[in-house]
């Protein structure tokens, strides 16, 4: 803090709860902080780890840059012990995208996921050691999330028990894999099994692209960067590859064996895996993705309400202070939902990963039958949630007004780095539409004695859900859980069921799915938005432990779900779960609540624990103090170096000289 000026002092005062409390709920426990809260401070009291120049270095030299943190950061590892869990933190902390991402968030859990123990025994050693780099080629030019559309060709000969990796075509060259571009030695390549002449589907190969004596191609591959990508710094430290093939040739046993194998003879052997299996991978990324929804909305969030607190705009009597943005009622309505979505993602991203937890030690011991639940649930909630996140982040950069677009406020970056998670990983619409198929499947299964389970299982009682009538009669009834609750399963279930209806009148299923597929994105989000609800009100029924934190997270709740139910309040209304006079009183209490919100709101922010360092904003400055930092970061922008820009003798002089004559 500057001189030890907090300029948000008396906002701090407010508080109505325990901060150092809510931190640990936030982090997730007291052990959890510790490590966080350690690494967080490692991390920015390093200078090797500095962000300042990021938006201003040109390409080649922000690569190095990255290149530089990725291999001091993995000495700082070694050297200081760190375990997994603090590694991880680490490079949250240091806030880079880089090749390490899918070395360790999809390479290494490919060959977990997908080899056999052999597989795993041969080549994870070498990966935790990085002595060998990998990344995850599934992608082509030509198809992303058609996965089974995918060209690139994995042939099998027998004479030399090998496989020949080959690009056909130029639209099955491989193109976006992170870490390809430059770095990665190894990648876990998705091809065309081909045996006999036969086509067996898309399986993973881990195939060597680079030689480790002098990181040259291999013979027959061709490899590069795809070029600059949206925004100043954000992606752009990644090297996102393309990758051609021509006739390559690997051992057979680098073909990934875990859900099928193929014999020295050319047979394909399933095992009892399913083969969905092979989309495992993305199904343990989708599940990070949604925790880290969470921290991307937080951060901004963290910005915006520091800065609506420090900036006045109007309002000034008699000369005193001008009104804090932060109390304008339309700033409340704005901001204030995405504090409490922020929360919110961060109750359900801790639910996701126990599910996804307990559904990989099933999958250990053959049991696949929570499967489709871990994809429902992953696909659901990595769309709405990165959805959800990049359009907060834009809207918090508004919330900010004209210095919210200025690099220094953070948000530029923020949003630049955040918002290919709408598109990775699988695009939002189609993993919805995956969503909906199962949402389809559970409706026409009801009635024939299987009972829908996890969080399809409120569709058990859909008689009741149809039947469903609101009681709120007044404002504070929102307050109850049971009926908020309900009212969100009921929206939820009629969409679904109205869906259904409508698809049956279909001779072809597949064109009414086709025809009624904008509609069914609309009833999976009043699904995946139900188990977000559901999730952060189990969450308060757990102890939770520190003055005034449990009261907090009631208030974030309802604001939360009010918000929901304001902004579809057409969902609602045409379902017939709420009445007009219901839909106006849940407005109300939204109201009320953002009252509620107010004091709390700097108290909030500063639970999230962020450094200066990992918000990388003027704006969102723990000390507030603004307007002295803005005005010398200025000075240091490259266009301040010289008085006269470079140019001007150019450019500039003989267009006033022109001027000049034209008048005389
Ligand atoms: C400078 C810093 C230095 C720091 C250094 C520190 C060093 C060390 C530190 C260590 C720290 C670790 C850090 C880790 C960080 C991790 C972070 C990871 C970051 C990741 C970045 C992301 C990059 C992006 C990657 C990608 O995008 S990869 C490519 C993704 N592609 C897609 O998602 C494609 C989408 N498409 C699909 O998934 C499929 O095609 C489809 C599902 C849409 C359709 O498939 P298909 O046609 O085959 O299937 P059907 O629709 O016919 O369905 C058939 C049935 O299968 C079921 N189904 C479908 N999918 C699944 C599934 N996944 N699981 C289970 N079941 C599935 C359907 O439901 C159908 O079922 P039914 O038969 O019952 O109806
Ligand atoms: C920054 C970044 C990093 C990436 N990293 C990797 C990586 O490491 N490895 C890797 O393999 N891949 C990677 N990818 C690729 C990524 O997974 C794909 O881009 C993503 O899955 C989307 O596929 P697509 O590009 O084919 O989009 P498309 O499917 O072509 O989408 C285009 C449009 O068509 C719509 N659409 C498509 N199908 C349907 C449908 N059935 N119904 C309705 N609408 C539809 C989509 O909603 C979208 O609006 C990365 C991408 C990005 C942007």
């Amino acid at each position: 803090m500057e001189g030890g000026v907090d300029y948000l002092a008396d906002e701090r005062k407010k508080a109505e709860f325990d901060v150092q409390q809510m931190k640990i709920v936030w982090a997730g426990s007291h052990h959890t902080f510790e490590i966080s809260d350690r690494i967080s401070k490692l991390v920015a009291n390093d200078p090797a780890f500095s962000k300042d120049e990021r938006t201003m270095l040109p390409r080649k030299e922000l690569f190095k840059n990255t290149l530089r943190k990725a291999s001091y950061a993995w000495k700082r590892i070694n050297d200081l012990h760190l375990s997994e869990e603090e590694a991880s933190q680490l490079r949250f902390y240091v806030d880079e995208p880089a090749f390490t991402d899918l070395h360790w968030g999809m390479f290494i859990p490919a060959i977990k996921g997908q080899g056999t123990d052999e597989q795993q025994k041969k080549w994870l050693p070498l990966a935790y050691k990085m002595q060998i780099i990998g990344c995850y080629a599934q992608t082509e030019l030509g198809h992303g999330s058609n996965v089974q559309g995918l060209e690139t060709t994995a042939t099998f000969d027998p004479q030399t028990d090998e496989f020949v990796i080959h690009s056909p075509t130029l639209t099955s060259s491989k193109w976006w894999p992170g870490g390809l571009g430059k770095v990665s030695t190894h990648g876990v390549v998705y091809a065309r099994l081909i045996t006999d002449g036969q086509e067996h589907g898309i399986h993973g190969f881990i195939v060597q692209l680079r030689r480790l004596e002098d990181h040259r191609p291999l013979p027959g591959i061709i490899i590069g960067d795809i070029g600059m990508k949206f925004g100043n710094g954000a992606y752009n430290t990644m090297d996102n590859g393309v990758l051609r093939f021509d006739h390559v040739r690997i051992p057979r046993d680098q073909m990934l064996m875990r859900v099928s194998q193929v014999t020295r003879d050319g047979k394909v052997v399933q095992s009892d895996v399913p083969r969905q299996l092979v989309y495992g991978t993305m199904v343990y990324v989708r599940q990070t993705i949604v925790q880290d929804a969470s921290c991307a909305l937080s951060r901004a969030v963290c910005i915006a309400t520091r800065y609506s607190a420090v900036r006045r705009q109007f309002g000034s009597h008699n000369g005193g202070p001008e009104t804090q943005v932060i109390d304008y009622k339309t700033q409340q309505s704005r901001l204030f939902p995405l504090l409490a979505s922020a929360y919110a993602f961060r109750f359900v991203g801790e639910w996701l990963k126990w599910l996804y937890t307990d559904v990989t030690q099933r999958l250990q011991a053959n049991d696949f039958s929570t499967l489709p639940e871990a994809h429902a649930c992953t696909a659901g909630l990595k769309s709405l949630t990165t959805s959800v996140t990049a359009d907060g982040i834009e809207e918090c950069r508004k919330l900010c007004g004209g210095h919210g677009y200025l690099c220094t406020s953070g948000l530029p970056e923020l949003f630049a780095v955040y918002v290919p998670a709408c598109t990775y990983e699988g695009d939002n619409i189609v993993l919805m539409l995956q969503v909906a198929r199962i949402l389809m499947k559970t409706v026409s299964q009801l009635g024939s004695g299987k009972l829908p389970v996890g969080t399809m299982a409120y569709m058990g009682r859909i008689e009741h859900l149809l039947q469903y009538r609101c009681n709120v009669q007044k404002a504070e009834d929102w307050l109850n859980p049971a009926i908020v609750l309900e009212a969100f399963e009921a929206r939820a279930a009629r969409m679904s069921v109205s869906c259904a209806k409508k698809l049956s009148k279909f001779a072809n299923p597949e064109e009414g799915f086709a025809e009624l597929s904008a509609d069914l994105v609309e009833a999976v989000v009043a699904h995946c938005q139900l188990i977000v609800v559901s999730k952060f009100i189990e969450k308060l029924q757990q102890d939770i432990p520190g003055k005034g934190v449990k009261q907090q997270l009631k208030v974030l709740c309802g604001v939360y779900y009010l918000f929901l139910l304001h902004k579809h309040q057409g969902d609602f209304l045409a379902t017939s779960c709420v009445t007009p006079k219901q839909a106006s009183l849940a407005n109300d209490q939204l109201r009320v609540l953002y009252s509620q919100v107010r004091p709390n709101a700097i108290a909030l922010v500063d639970a999230f624990n962020y450094t200066d360092h990992f918000l990388g904003s003027i704006l969102g400055r723990y000390d507030g103090n603004v307007y002295p930092k803005l005005y010398e970061a200025a000075w240091k922008d490259p266009l301040n170096d010289s008085v006269v820009p470079d140019g001007y003798h150019q450019y500039i002089r003989p267009l006033l000289k022109q001027q000049r004559s034209a008048k005389l």
